[in-house]
């Protein structure tokens, strides 16, 4: 194995105790072209380099190209001057390097990262052992071919043949304040050199992850521990990468060619035209590397170290089409930083089952110097307009450091989500086609994903938990993933022009303030602090304040394209501008110092309202929510106490007027079966024709009725079913006719009383009136026996309305309810309704025969007492004739003229008339009275009526029901019920 570079002894070089340059200086690079070869002699040892080595010289291969490669040279000129806008940046040049091809001593830029130092070992490594290690000379292909010697040590190496005076860009862990220093103990403690938790590749976006690597694992190639070896991660707290763009169209390899060289393994890019050097970087990616190698060796540490709980910054620098926005978003097929970065930081998420997460994102661009919120964007309209938008303004606060405000945040779960929002952000983006790139952005565009973790409650801990205590305060970190815009040399329209120079002002400010960065470094030490740097000058290097200023880990990837000969990337103005961004990325990587600390566990208290850390608020809030809902349970609960209580208070109340009601109907019960035994007595005396017994029987009746009548007007209110009130109005009735000296009986007695009367034989007729010797107490007895009955009757009838009333209602919703079904009825549905009406006026009928039957009762009761008193003596109550009449007379002014009349018709059994009174005489009085009764009820009845009328009037009138009692000598009594439909 050969190379072309064969590296000069240089004297050992150790840490530089003075203060670095700024910028990489050139240098005289003594015998390093020494043996120079003929151009095709090179170019075979070249590629017999790079087979060997992986050292890529430009142009690459034409396989293994990414896709997606845009023609953009075969667009431009072949040849055209182009001033670089970045060629106003502090670059001191080296008149030695102009011709430095030639020359066999030519100069060489060497930039040596302070990520070519080994890392500590892992006991008490002294610092000085890994530059002792720099002490040996080595030549590049060493460095290539052997195993045991990382890239870094053949970089190192090369720094220590450095002569004392030229490049300076070295930084000594030593005196590096950054995390770098570990703490002052003099071991290094790079965090990016960290190792990482164990990742999942699974988890990788389309699988493309390279799979971690010795190398990366801080592994040299013959699986020894980095502790001694720098390995490929010996990288500080900031990280320069250089990515190279394929061609397009690669053209035939020529001299052009030559004067680049890209050596990936040794992270190494040189270039032997003028103003050429060679560049050394944490990372140089060949036009053979993907995104997944990219991402692996620049951002993946960088990543995890946010989660843990650093700020990280990774952006993108480099002249416009030269692969930055290829780098940070991919394809599809090639996922850059940025969705692989998700996938990552979710992979985490899962590997890490003792702390809780939460995401938020946000992204912004700057276009022309405004800050646009791409993820409230307003949309584009169809002539490219974009609609008006709160104006966002950078603030700073102690906490936060500078920030955009207001600007959208959204909460992520997962890496989809994330991916989604990031790609609904790239849609609002701004990007024009430009003479370099078809699809340039147009603007610098940010995406900032900030990290929120915390100790889980251990799961112990069950009722720390269930109060929302947990162990740890919250931590926030924040990760930025920049995708700046290219810089480029005038447009051909104003637009383009204005974004243009708003584009190159910034990167300049950036350039300008990464190059007084080294002098503020320098300051710092010094007494003079007051050093302006001019972070104000441009919203890009506002922004990236926290990150330069050393708060949080960088990682710059530059990319560059550098072009066979003739094509765009070849032409003198392109090298130019690649020469720059290789100048900036070496500025970037000595200036830059990154002192980030891990962020602190912040406890938000409950009036914490202001606290950054959602998930400080949302504990909070959580266990606001929580009280709030324990609060509300328990009013909840004691709601439903109160309901039980008054449910049960209600029942409890229901029960006693059940029982209340219970006992009124037993009550009832009782006083009607003592009545019905009373007038079984009743009839027993009169069969015995005993005036003691009539006597007694008087008061019983008498207490009897009076206990009716109270249970009538106490049951009033109640409705009776109809068997009750035919019952009830049975029970009436026989105080009738008890009172008239007949035995009473129940309608269905009715029956048997009757048949007994065919046995008894007609005509038997009794005026009970003249029974007792009391004809006072006999009619009041008599009357309140009426007034009884009638209110029984009444009752009774009042229920049958209701009952009619009912069963009419039912008949109506009967008929709506089913009215199509009827309308589609056939002649047998109708003939059923018929015999259902059939069946009703059958009852009804039944219901009349017991009426006449009823009357019949009464009316062979009264003839059974003329028959009685046919027997007696018609004397012996003579002489309570008048007192009878006179209470007659004094009858109940309730009942109206009935009553009168009915007094007055109890005249001829005046003790005046009543010794003259025939038998006919008497009957015709009974049936006068019979008579007269029967027109009372009927008045009572209709009175009733109209009271109903009065009442419930409506019902009544409605219902068109309509009673009719049985006229004197009526045959029968009918109850005559017409429903109006
Ligand atoms: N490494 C690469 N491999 C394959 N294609 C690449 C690579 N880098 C860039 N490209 C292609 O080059 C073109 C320009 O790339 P890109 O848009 O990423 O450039 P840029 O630096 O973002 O440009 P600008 O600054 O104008 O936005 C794209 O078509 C892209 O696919």
């Amino acid at each position: 194995m050969t190379t072309t570079l064969p590296r000069p002894s240089r004297p050992s070089l150790g840490p530089p105790n003075t203060p670095l340059p700024s910028l990489p200086v050139l240098k005289t690079r003594r015998g390093s072209l020494s043996s120079p070869a003929t151009p095709t002699g090179i170019r075979d040892s070249l590629r017999d380099a790079r087979r060997a080595s992986g050292t890529s010289f430009l142009p690459g291969p034409r396989e293994s190209r990414e896709s997606n490669l845009r023609a953009v040279s075969s667009a431009l000129p072949a040849k055209k001057t182009h001033t670089s806008n970045l060629s106003g940046t502090t670059v001191p040049k080296s008149a030695a390097g102009a011709n430095n091809t030639a020359n066999p001593a030519r100069a060489v830029r060497k930039t040596i990262s302070i990520a070519s130092f080994p890392n500590p070992p892992k006991g008490a490594r002294a610092s000085t052992h890994s530059l002792s290690s720099t002490s040996t000379v080595a030549s590049p292909i060493e460095g290539a071919t052997s195993p045991k010697i990382g890239p870094r040590e053949s970089s190192l190496r090369r720094t220590s043949v450095r002569p004392p005076n030229r490049v300076s860009s070295i930084r000594s862990y030593n005196t590096t304040p950054s995390l770098m220093n570990g703490g002052g103990d003099g071991r290094v403690v790079s965090l990016l050199n960290l190792p990482s938790p164990p990742q999942s590749r699974s988890s990788s976006a389309q699988g493309s992850y390279m799979e971690e690597t010795d190398e990366s694992r801080g592994r040299t190639a013959d699986g020894r521990t980095d502790g001694s070896s720098p390995g490929k991660d010996g990288k500080g707290n900031v990280i320069v990468s250089v990515r190279v763009r394929p061609e397009a169209a690669p053209s035939e390899s020529s001299k052009h060619d030559l004067e680049w060289m890209v050596d990936g393994r040794r992270s190494l890019i040189s270039y032997r035209g003028r103003e050429g050097g060679e560049y050394v970087y944490d990372n140089v990616f060949t036009v053979h590397d993907n995104n997944a190698k990219v991402y692996d060796s620049a951002a993946k540490r960088l990543v995890r170290r946010v989660m843990e709980g650093y700020h990280g910054t990774v952006f993108a620098y480099g002249m416009t089409g030269t692969g930055k926005t290829f780098s940070m978003q991919g394809t599809a097929t090639s996922p850059g930083v940025i969705p692989l970065a998700i996938t990552d930081i979710f992979s985490f998420i899962r590997e890490t089952p003792h702390r809780e997460f939460l995401l938020r994102v946000s992204y912004l661009e700057i276009y022309n110097e405004k800050i646009h919120d791409l993820l409230s964007a307003t949309p584009v309209g169809p002539n490219g307009q974009v609609g008006p938008q709160e104006e966002i303004k950078l603030r700073e606060d102690s906490k936060r450091g500078v920030y955009a405000s207001p600007l959208k945040e959204e909460i992520v779960q997962s890496p989809t989500q994330l991916l989604r929002v990031i790609a609904r952000g790239d849609n609002a983006r701004r990007v024009a086609g430009t003479q370099f790139n078809a699809r340039s952005s147009r603007s610098h565009a940010v995406v900032q994903i900030v990290v929120e973790s915390r100790e889980r409650a251990p799961a112990n801990a069950a009722e720390s938990k269930r109060q929302g205590l947990v162990p740890g305060g919250v931590r926030v970190s924040t990760l930025s993933l920049i995708d700046l815009a290219g810089s480029e040399r005038a447009a051909e329209s104003k637009e383009r022009r204005t974004e243009g120079a708003h584009i190159n002002k910034s990167l300049l400010t950036l350039g300008t303030v990464i190059s007084k960065l080294s002098l503020d470094k320098d300051k710092e030490k010094g007494p003079d602090k007051d050093k302006h740097l001019p972070y104000r000058n441009s919203k890009l290097t506002r922004l990236l304040q926290p990150a330069l200023s050393g708060n949080s880990l960088v990682s710059i990837l530059c990319t560059i394209q550098t072009g066979s000969a003739g094509s765009v990337a070849s032409a003198s103005s392109h090298t130019l501008e690649t020469l720059n961004t290789l100048k900036f990325a070496s500025r970037a990587k000595n200036n830059i110092v990154s002192h980030a600390k891990k962020a602190e566990e912040a406890f938000g208290g409950p009036g914490d309202a202001g606290s950054r850390a959602l998930l400080d608020r949302y504990r909070v809030e959580i266990q606001d929510l929580r009280k709030q809902l324990e609060s509300q349970k328990q009013a909840k609960t004691e709601e439903a106490e109160k309901i039980r209580e008054i449910e049960a208070e209600q029942r409890h109340e229901e029960q006693m007027l059940e029982m209340q009601l219970a006992r009124t109907a037993l009550k009832e019960r009782i006083e009607h079966l003592n009545r019905l035994i009373l007038s079984s007595k009743s009839l027993g005396v009169n069969a015995n024709r005993s005036i003691s017994s009539l006597s007694i029987q008087r008061n019983s009746v008498l207490t009897t009725i009076e206990s009716t009548t109270r249970s009538t007007r106490s049951s009033t209110a109640t409705l009776e079913p109809p068997q009750a009130n035919r019952a009830s109005s049975g029970s009436a009735r026989s105080f009738r006719m008890s009172g008239m000296g007949s035995g009473g009986t129940t309608p269905t007695g009715t029956g048997d009383l009757l048949n007994g009367e065919s046995g008894s034989g007609d005509g038997e007729e009794e005026d009970s009136l003249g029974e007792n010797g009391d004809g006072t107490a006999s009619a009041q007895v008599q009357i309140r026996a009426l007034q009884a009955d009638l209110a029984d009757k009444n009752r009774y009838i009042s229920t049958l309305e209701k009952r009619l009333l009912q069963a009419r209602r039912s008949s109506h919703s009967r008929v709506s309810m089913s009215f199509a079904a009827r309308a589609a009825l056939d002649e047998g549905g109708a003939e059923h309704m018929l015999r259902e009406k059939d069946a009703e006026i059958a009852d009804l009928r039944a219901r009349l025969d017991d009426k006449d039957k009823m009357i019949t009762a009464l009316r062979s009761a009264a003839r059974k007492r003329d028959v009685a008193d046919l027997t007696v003596d018609t004397g012996a109550s003579s002489p309570l004739e008048p007192r009878r009449s006179g209470s007659l007379n004094r009858g109940s002014p309730a009942l109206g003229g009935t009553a009168s009349r009915v007094a007055s018709m109890s005249q001829p059994l005046s003790p005046v008339m009543a010794g003259v009174l025939s038998p006919e005489k008497r009957g015709k009085s009974v049936d006068e009275m019979t008579r007269l009764l029967d027109e009372m009820i009927t008045e009572r009845v209709q009175n009733g009526g109209m009271n109903g009328v009065a009442n419930g009037g409506e019902n009544r009138v409605d219902s068109g029901i309509s009673v009719s009692v049985p006229r004197p000598g009526a045959k029968r009594a009918s109850v005559r019920i017409s429903e109006n439909h």
